[in-house]
């Protein structure tokens, strides 16, 4: 960009005034020469803007960000001459929040660089159909923020890595929601249980009279998905068999409803997440090479709570404002450092349980330690009682494939009258062991019953 030196700061500010983010024109001292009405929005501040430095005004530091332990993006825009992107945590009147910022330096007639324009954009928005938000300041969240910010706008499939209850689904959101698709819909496959039978006609649909019980014409997942996004939840959990059937969609781009002679065109963008080592997966045989290499063209690992220790307590105040309204306002100091001592193997999701109860317990507005105390210990996957050893050595002389293990222990251990309990010590999240156990029932059904229930 370069600048007419005859330009009046009244031009400029009338050219940031057609920027509909907040937005400023400063000079390579870090002052502001000139802002837009959306910034003054932003930042509403008391005296006289202009002059002020950026830093003082947005993150109310009196050093710049370099300075601060932050990246700078005007340093680094300084350094290399070009447009740069980066997120920043900034201090807003509504907290702290997320912003992409974009700063373009503006050249004079000899082409030294004079000013630069920065640009905000709130990397928080609210995704719109449920109300949710990622929250979280640590270096460990911020780093997969931005990686998520850069992947929303384009069609690159994103595949989101990362343990249980860590905000997979939540990330697939954001995702989506700030996506060019964002107003199409957004669907999610949850892919643990799909038995082979169940695969094509729940992803491809089905015409009328394609098997017995199919009465009327069901349209996908697939086509539910048109013009939006296909989040394919624990796509860990897809038999080999199935990975070929999702591979020829992926890249082919059509599809054929079972019973129907004529191939579709998908229209949808790729998100897919799972728990499991993919990778590792791949190397074993257990998942193929060529759809993981389709399904992992952005990988974006998701921080456990142990990594991002620092956000537990903002975690916790924002889960508690969003649940019901109860007598608990905040968390005590002795609360706030109880939080922060916990392992939470079952991380944000294990969190929120630990509040759920602790507002039923609570009649005052303070959340104390002993409201959030689960009277039963927390259970790590490793004290999971062993099986005993003699019956190990039965199954050693007598091996069933592992799959069938898993059934038949799952079989035993469905009536168990706390879930919540039994994730914990199976160190799966509650909603994956609902799914092993809609799984378990589903195979129950014997086959023409279950096609009923297609339809
Ligand atoms: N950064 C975050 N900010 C606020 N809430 C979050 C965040 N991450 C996760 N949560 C909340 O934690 C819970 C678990 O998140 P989510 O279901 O997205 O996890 P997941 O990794 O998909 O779990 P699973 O692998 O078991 O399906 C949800 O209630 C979600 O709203």
């Amino acid at each position: 960009m370069t600048i007419n030196p005859a330009a009046s700061l009244a031009e400029i500010v009338s050219l940031l005034d057609s920027i509909p983010a907040p937005a400023i024109l400063m000079d390579t001292d870090y002052r502001i020469c000139a802002a837009n009405d959306a910034y003054r929005r932003q930042f509403p501040h008391e005296g006289e803007l202009i002059g002020r430095r950026c830093y003082e005004i947005s993150h109310g530091y009196s050093s710049p960000c370099d300075q601060a332990g932050e990246t700078c993006p005007l340093r680094q825009c300084q350094q290399s001459g070009k447009r740069q992107r980066l997120l920043h945590i900034h201090n807003t009147p509504q907290g702290r929040e997320h912003v992409n910022v974009e700063l373009n330096p503006v050249r004079d007639e000899h082409g030294n660089i004079r000013y630069f324009v920065e640009i905000m954009q709130s990397a928080e928005r609210t995704d719109t159909h449920q109300g949710r938000v990622l929250k979280g300041t640590s270096p460990a969240f911020t780093r997969m923020l931005e990686l998520l910010s850069r992947a929303a706008p384009s069609d690159i499939s994103v595949l989101l890595l990362g343990e249980s209850g860590t905000g997979k689904e939540l990330a697939a959101q954001y995702l989506h929601s700030h996506s060019q698709r964002a107003n199409n819909p957004f669907v999610v496959v949850e892919c643990t249980g799909l038995t082979e039978s169940l695969f094509e006609s729940e992803l491809f649909g089905h015409e009328k009279g394609a098997f017995t019980g199919a009465t009327q014409r069901k349209p996908g997942l697939v086509d539910a998905a048109s013009g939006g996004t296909l989040f394919l939840d624990e796509i860990g959990d897809i038999p080999l068999a199935m990975q070929v059937k999702l591979l020829r969609l992926i890249e082919s781009g059509n599809y054929r409803p079972v019973g129907s002679v004529t191939a579709r065109r998908a229209d949808f963008r790729l998100i897919c997440a799972t728990h499991r080592p993919l990778a590792d997966m791949v190397e074993f045989g257990q998942f193929r090479r060529d759809l993981y290499y389709r399904i992992s063209a952005f990988p974006v690992h998701l921080p456990n709570l142990a990594q991002r220790r620092e956000d537990i307590v903002l975690l916790a105040q924002h889960l508690l404002s969003q649940l019901p309204a109860s007598h608990a306002r905040d968390f005590s100091e002795a609360a706030c450092q109880w939080l922060q001592q916990q392992e939470f193997p079952g991380n944000i999701r294990q969190l929120r349980n630990h509040i759920e109860r602790a507002i039923l317990l609570c009649d005052h507005d303070l959340i104390e330690p002993w409201h959030l105390q689960p009277e039963i210990p927390s259970v790590s996957a490793s004290t999971v009682s062993p099986l005993p050893r003699q019956s190990l050595q039965e199954l050693a002389r007598q091996p069933i494939p592992l799959d069938q293990l898993e059934q038949q222990y799952l079989q035993l251990l469905s009536q168990h009258p706390d879930k919540t309990l039994l994730a914990q010590q199976l160190g799966i999240s509650e909603r994956t062991l609902y799914r092993k156990l809609a799984a378990l029932r589903e195979q129950e059904i014997p086959v023409d019953e279950r096609e009923k229930t297609i339809g």
